[in-house]
C-alpha cells in the first residue's frame, strides 16, 4: 500500500509557539503507533517564530529536542511561505499551530488555495473560532449563553489622554470587578489578566494591546470549568465532559503546562443533565463558527444557579500530555493513535467534498 505523506506543520509566529512544538511531538508519536506507520509517512515542517519555513533536518531536530530554533538574520518574505519544490510530494497537511498565523485561517487560506487536504477547520471556522469577539458574536446569534463582555480596540487603549479614562469608566461601570482582559486572538492564557481594580484594568489593557489590535474584556464569573471535545465534519460528535480544577488564581499558562498544577477530572463529576447540556452546546458552538474536523469547547458551570455559559472554542486545541482534547477522546473510547487517524480521514472527506463541488 502506498503511504500517505503527511506534513506535520508546527511552531509558527505566535505566543503559543512552544505549545505547538509540544503538541506536534505528541501527534508525531501517535502517528508512530500501529497501525498508523503502515498508512502514513510523517514529514515534519517547522515554522520559526520569525515565519521562516524549515523542512528536513532542522524541523526534525526541533521536534526531537522540543526546543525552538533561535531566530537569526534578515528574512525575505518568500521564506515565509513553503518553497513549492520542497512540498510537492506532500499528500495531506496536519497543521498543529496554535494562536495567530496558524489557527486563525491564514495557513488554512494558503492550503485552500493550494487545493490540498488539511486537518481541521477551513478559513471561516478558523478565523471566527480564533477571534474571541467574532466568536462571541456568532455564539450570541446562535442563542448560546455567555458572560457579559465588551470589545475594545488597541487604538482606544493607546489613545489620547481623554479617550482612555473614559474607556476605563465605561468598562468599570459595565463589567465591574473581577473582570478578565484578553487579547482577542491568542490562546494558552497568553496575555490574559484577571483584574480587580481600576489600576489593574489600565495595566491589563496596555498589556493585552501589546499582543493584539483587538481586545476583549469579560465580566469574571465564579464557576467550575468544564471542557468538551468535538470531532467530525457535517455531523460532529461530542466527547465525555471533563473538568479542570487548580489552586492558582485562574487557569493561566503556568497552571496549564506545569505537570501537577491542574487536576483534570474525566468524566467531570456533574449531573448527567448538565453533561448532556454541555455536549449539546459544544456541538452548537462548533456549527456556529463553521468548524471542521476538531475543536475543544470550554465552559463555565455556575453550580449555584445551574447555569452553563460558553467560554470559548479552540479549533486547534493543545495535544500536549497535559491537554484535555486527546484525553477526552481516550475516555470516550478513541485512543490517541486512532484519533489522529480519524482526523486525517475527516480531512480527506472534506477535501473530496470540496473537489466534487468545484
Ligand atoms: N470571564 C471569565 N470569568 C472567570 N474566569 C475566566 C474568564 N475568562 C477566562 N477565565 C479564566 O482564564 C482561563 C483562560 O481563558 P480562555 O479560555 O478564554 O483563554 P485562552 O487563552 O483562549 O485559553 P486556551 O485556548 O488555552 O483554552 C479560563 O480557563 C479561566 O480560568
Ligand atoms: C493550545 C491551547 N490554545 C488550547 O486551547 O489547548
Ligand atoms: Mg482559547
Ligand atoms: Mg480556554
Amino acid at each position: 500500500m502506498t503511504k500517505l505523506r503527511v506534513a506535520l506543520l508546527f511552531g509558527g509566529c505566535s505566543g503559543e509557539h512552544e505549545v505547538s512544538i509540544t503538541s506536534a511531538k505528541a501527534i508525531a508519536n501517535a502517528l508512530s503507533i500501529d497501525p498508523n506507520p503502515s498508512k502514513y509517512e510523517v514529514v515534519p515542517i517547522y515554522i520559526e517564530k520569525n515565519g521562516v519555513w524549515h523542512r528536513g533536518t532542522e524541523a526534525e531536530a526541533v521536534l526531537e529536542s522540543g526546543q525552538p530554533l533561535t531566530v537569526t538574520g534578515e528574512v525575505i518574505p518568500s521564506d515565509r511561505i513553503p518553497d513549492p519544490a520542497t512540498v510537492k510530494d506532500i499528500d495531506l497537511w496536519f497543521p498543529i499551530l496554535h494562536g495567530p498565523n496558524g489557527e486563525d485561517g491564514t495557513v488554512q487560506g494558503m492550503l485552500t488555495l493550494m487545493q490540498v487536504p488539511y486537518v481541521g477547520s477551513g478559513v471561516l471556522g478558523s478565523a471566527v473560532g480564533m477571534d474571541k469577539i467574532a466568536m462571541k458574536m456568532a455564539f450570541s446569534q446562535a442563542g448560546i449563553p455567555q458572560v457579559r463582555y465588551q470589545a475594545v480596540r488597541r487604538s482606544q487603549v493607546w489613545s489620547n489622554p481623554c479617550i482612555f479614562p473614559k474607556l476605563c469608566d465605561d468598562l468599570d461601570a459595565a463589567l465591574g470587578y473581577p473582570c478578565f482582559v484578553k487579547p482577542a486572538n491568542l490562546g494558552s492564557s497568553v496575555g490574559i489578566s484577571k483584574v480587580r481594580s481600576r489600576q489593574e484594568l489600565e495595566a491589563a489593557l496596555d498589556a493585552a494591546a501589546t499582543y493584539d489590535r483587538r481586545i476583549i474584556v469579560e465580566a469574571g464569573v465564579e464557576a467550575r470549568e468544564l471542557e468538551c471535545a468535538v470531532l467530525g465534519n457535517d455531523y460532529p460528535k461530542a466527547s465525555v465532559v471533563g473538568e479542570i480544577s487548580y489552586n492558582s488564581d485562574f487557569y493561566d499558562y503556568e497552571t496549564k503546562y506545569t505537570d501537577g498544577k491542574a487536576n483534570l477530572m474525566i468524566p467531570a463529576p456533574i449531573d448527567t443533565a448538565i453533561a448532556s447540556k454541555v455536549r449539546d452546546m459544544a456541538i452548537e458552538a462548533f456549527l456556529a463558527v463553521d468548524a471542521a474536523g476538531l475543536a475543544r469547547v470550554d465552559f463555565f458551570y455556575i453550580e449555584k444557579t445551574g447555569e452553563v455559559l460558553l467560554n470559548e472554542i479552540n479549533t486547534l486545541p493543545g495535544f500536549t500530555a497535559l491537554s484535555m482534547y486527546p484525553q477526552l477522546w481516550s475516555a470516550t473510547g478513541i485512543s490517541f493513535p486512532e484519533l489522529v487517524n480519524q482526523l486525517i480521514e475527516l480531512a480527506l472527506e472534506r477535501h473530496t467534498q470540496a473537489a466534487e463541488a468545484r
